[in-house]
């Protein structure tokens, strides 16, 4: 949202519309905020958790695309590569929710399932994943603006877009951030809910 406040106004206007800045959001309100969801997807998107997956192993003999692949081979899924495909998301480096919105404003098919593993050992996870991010997104942009954070001297500081963990779990390294308190009412119903 740091680098892309536009994304975060559009949000804030869906969710002002839907919730008249009276209330937080829930569950139940989840039909009425797809551009929420389209963040969701292209968050899962843009920056795959688990970019490459966790390794497979083919339970038999198999051919792919013309290759093949012996039993007992490991396959590993390059996530971040179908993720960032350019023919199936053009300009991937360019975070952009509208991608997973049709023209009429409804949510297109792709779920972006795939960044949850494949097959069988899919994470069972995937729904509490869905349920709280979805709701951490909604509330916080609900409550608060989002922005740069300062320097001991009051200037802005600048956040790398892709200075990222290594690992098989990768996450943003530190960074400084400003939370700004927005001027609704969402923010005393967030203090009473505490
Ligand atoms: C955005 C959040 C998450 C992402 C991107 C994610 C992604 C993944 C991926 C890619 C796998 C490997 C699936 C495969 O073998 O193909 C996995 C497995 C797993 N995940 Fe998640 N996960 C998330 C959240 C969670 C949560 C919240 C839980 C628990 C509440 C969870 C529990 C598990 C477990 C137990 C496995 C191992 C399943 C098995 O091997 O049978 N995950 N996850």
């Amino acid at each position: 949202m740091i680098h892309n406040p536009s994304v975060a106004r559009k949000a804030q206007e869906q969710l002002d519309a839907v919730l008249g800045q009276q209330r937080l959001p829930n569950h139940d309100d989840r039909d009425s905020l797809p551009y929420i969801d389209a963040i969701f997807r292209e968050d899962m998107r843009w920056r795959p958790p688990v970019p490459l997956g966790i390794p497979h192993v083919s339970a038999e003999d198999d051919i792919y695309q013309g290759f093949f692949i012996r039993q007992g081979s490991i396959v590993i899924a390059n996530v971040r590569a179908m993720a960032h495909d350019a023919e199936k998301y053009p300009d991937p480096e360019k975070f952009k929710p509208e991608r997973f919105l049709d023209e009429s404003g409804h949510l297109t098919e792709d779920e972006m399932a795939y960044t949850f593993g494949f097959g069988r050992r899919i994470c069972p996870g995937r729904y509490v994943a869905d349920a709280t991010v979805w709701l951490a997104i909604a509330a916080i942009l609900t409550t608060f603006d989002i922005g740069p954070g300062v320097d001991e001297a009051g200037n802005a500081v600048a956040v790398a877009d892709d200075d990222y963990t290594d690992g098989v779990i990768v996450h943003p390294k530190p960074f400084r951030s400003s939370l700004t308190p927005r001027p609704s009412k969402a923010l005393r119903f967030l203090e009473d809910s505490l």
